[in-house]
């Protein structure tokens, strides 16, 4: 039997449709799994229905230690934390000890077990606060506490970051992954954001259109996109197709990784390793300076760092090179060889 929460042949309607599909998936006690996807991608409903707490059409089998779950196994196992903070009236101490009450727990035992999360989520200033009186970034935080000082074996995160400042993100980020290590808690993380997916989850899984795309450690799926919507999804933006190229794969590359090459920036420029468009638009965005370029396969997009004086570009209209520094090729999962090739130069890429 393998402890953690999981599901067979999961399926979700509703409107007459097909949400969800999802043949298999287990997150063993311990892990942390992301679900990455682009909005309507069915997070939510996965989510739910993993908890048993779909209000949709669902079919299947969800898995609590290798068996088939009830609502009140399911229930008592669980603690979830939703995109905005649902707290109750009294202090943040209160709260945090709402989920150990809520299990029967009397609230001495459920203060002195609660006290080591205050803690650990640094907590302890806000202890004695109204919890009606806290910033969003604050309630999460008490929100992401309760749940963790009820002790679940399955922990169910549904875009909980959302809406958070990016240095408050950070934190409870790191708060969260520090709090969840050694712990023996399945995680399930909900989310759009690929950064969160890899400062907090082992594992990804990448959900498109209702069904798993991908799954695997973080890190590798984050960086081995096997299809033009996974590509997209990760940020691969640009799509180069073999009509492009010159090349047998269809290649993706992000826009950082994607340049106009301009002549005083770029002397060493070599025709092999660059494709040739027409300059759609540059728009500065502070930091970076991003400029759109059509192609004969369709429209790239270029990042560079910093401003690139106008006096530099062509008119919007005229005929560009654009280099690709790096290029992963789809379906390729160990090397990404021809894109290697098409940043080295030794096949010409020229359309
Ligand atoms: N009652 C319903 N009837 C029909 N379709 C529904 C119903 N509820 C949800 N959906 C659809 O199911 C799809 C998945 O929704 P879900 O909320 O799970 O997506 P999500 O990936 O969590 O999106 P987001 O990131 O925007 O929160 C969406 O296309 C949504 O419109």
């Amino acid at each position: 039997m393998s402890a953690g929460i999981g599901c067979r042949d999961l399926r979700v309607h509703a409107g007459g449709r097909e949400l969800l599909s999802v043949p298999e998936l287990h997150v063993a006690s311990g892990r942390t799994l992301a679900v990455l996807g682009p909005n309507g991608a069915g997070k939510s409903t996965l989510l739910r229905a993993l908890g048993l707490l779909s209000s949709h059409r669902v079919s299947g089998q969800i898995l609590l230690d290798g068996r088939p779950a009830t609502r009140s196994q399911m229930r008592d196992a669980i603690g979830a934390v939703l995109q905005r903070p649902i707290l109750r009236r009294g202090t943040v101490a209160d709260n945090v000890i709402s989920g150990l009450r809520f299990r029967g727990v009397s609230r001495r035992e459920a203060r002195d077990r609660a006290r080591p999360w205050i803690e650990a989520l640094a907590l302890g200033p806000l202890a004695d606060r109204d919890a009606r009186s806290l910033s969003i970034g604050e309630a999460q935080r008490v929100s992401i506490t309760r749940a963790l000082a009820a002790g679940p074996r399955v922990l169910l995160l549904d875009e909980p970051f959302t809406g958070l400042d990016s240095t408050t993100r950070a934190d409870l980020l790191a708060d969260l992954r520090a709090a969840l290590t050694g712990q023996p808690t399945a995680t399930i993380m909900v989310t759009h954001d690929r950064q969160e997916a890899l400062a907090l989850a082992e594992e990804t899984a990448l959900l498109i259109g209702g069904r798993i795309r991908q799954h695997g450690p973080t890190t590798d799926v984050l960086d081995q996109p096997g299809d033009p919507d996974t590509a997209r999804l990760l940020g691969y933006t640009n799509l180069l197709p073999p009509a492009l190229t010159g090349l047998a794969e269809t290649l993706v590359a992000r826009p950082e990784h994607t340049r106009l090459v301009l002549d005083s920036h770029d002397e060493h420029d070599d025709d092999t390793r660059s494709v040739t468009g027409t300059l759609r638009r540059t728009v500065a965005l502070g930091i970076a300076t991003r400029v759109d370029v059509d192609t004969s396969a369709g429209p790239l997009t270029c990042l560079h760092p910093g401003d690139v004086l106008a006096t530099e570009l062509p008119p919007t209209g005229g005929e560009v090179r654009v280099r690709i520094r790096h290029a992963r090729s789809l379906n390729d999962a160990d090397q990404d060889e021809p894109a290697a090739r098409l940043a080295s130069g030794t096949r010409a890429s020229t359309p």
